[in-house]
């Protein structure tokens, strides 16, 4: 079947895709993920990226070995990893002359209607002017963020309200595996992928085996987001986030990965429902 392409896409990258195995950020990947987002903006499409990377990039500044126990800790190396993380995006889109915006966000910024309205005629602006918004939780002040919480507690729920709030046509997860595979293919190399999947039933969240080593939600915190989006109308790719190309090939309809395919548009609040299960 023939997919238009997609107008506005969030692009959620996780820590595993953005640090390399020894902590150093890995300028390969960013750079290749930075040049391909601001070659979609240059064709006109409206591109948010949510990044982790904040509170690994800190820990390994601070000598902190693997990631760091502690919320006080994490928030620590949050506080200091925010910066470096957006120096970099900085100078890498700069070359580029695309500007990008820093967006730090915690749960209230959702469920208070209010801040989501301005929220969303922030980013709606930035958008309009081309700008590239770069988006994280507000680790260093949010603590609910860095335990598990109602609304969101990991970017990959982050990405998804995002892409619902703002009516996107796709949130793309870049990972470090090609996509959900029958089983987790670091333990099961030979694991077949699944190419397409039209509803999250308990099978597909069977599916899940746990995460990477710097990774915090893992698959299923993926597999969650996935749901929610395909609730509200937002399809969902997840993808390699390494090698160059990927954002375009996902865009073109020809990349390796898989595809949660979008429900209906909901009347009303996209938003509505989970905010509801969240208790909100
Ligand atoms: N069925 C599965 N298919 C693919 N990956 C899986 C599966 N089950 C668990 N995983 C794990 O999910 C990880 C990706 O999630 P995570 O570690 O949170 O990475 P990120 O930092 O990219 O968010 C993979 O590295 C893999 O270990
Ligand atoms: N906000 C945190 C990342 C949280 C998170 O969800 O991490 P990941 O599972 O690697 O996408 C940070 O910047 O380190």
């Amino acid at each position: 079947m023939k997919r238009s392409a997609p107008q506005r896409i969030v692009v959620k990258a996780g820590t595993q895709v953005l640090l390399s195995e020894d902590g150093f950020p890995s300028l390969g990947r960013i750079f290749a993920l930075v040049e391909s987002l601001a070659s979609l903006r240059r064709q006109g499409r409206d591109v948010l990226l949510v990044s982790s990377g904040a509170v690994g990039l800190g820990a390994r500044r601070l000598g902190i070995p693997t990631r760091p126990g502690t919320l006080s800790l994490q928030q620590a190396c949050a506080a200091v990893g925010q910066g470096e993380l957006m120096a970099l995006y900085q100078s890498a889109f700069g070359r580029l002359d695309t500007v990008c915006a820093q967006v730090l966000l915690t749960q209230e910024d959702f469920s208070d209607p209010e801040r989501r309205a301005n929220l969303r005629a922030t980013l709606e602006r930035l958008l309009k002017m081309g700008v590239i918004p770069i988006i994280n939780e507000n680790d260093t002040v949010a603590t609910l963020e860095l335990g598990r919480i109602k609304v969101f507690g990991d970017n990959d729920k982050l990405g998804a309200l995002v892409a619902a709030g703002l009516g996107a046509d796709l949130l793309l997860i870049l990972s470090d595996v090609d996509g959900l595979h029958e089983r987790n293919p670091h333990q099961d190399p030979g694991a077949p992928l699944l190419r397409e999947v039209a509803a999250i039933t308990p099978e597909i969240l069977a599916r899940a085996q746990g995460s990477g080593s710097r990774g915090r939600g893992g698959m299923a915190t993926k597999l969650e987001s996935a749901r929610l989006c395909m609730e509200s109308g937002v399809a969902v790719v997840i993808a390699r986030g390494e090698g160059t190309g990927t954002l375009e090939r996902v865009v073109s309809g020809e990349a390796h990965c898989t595809r949660f395919l979008a429900g209906p548009r909901p009347k009303g609040d996209p938003l509505g429902p989970w905010l509801k299960e969240a208790g909100s």
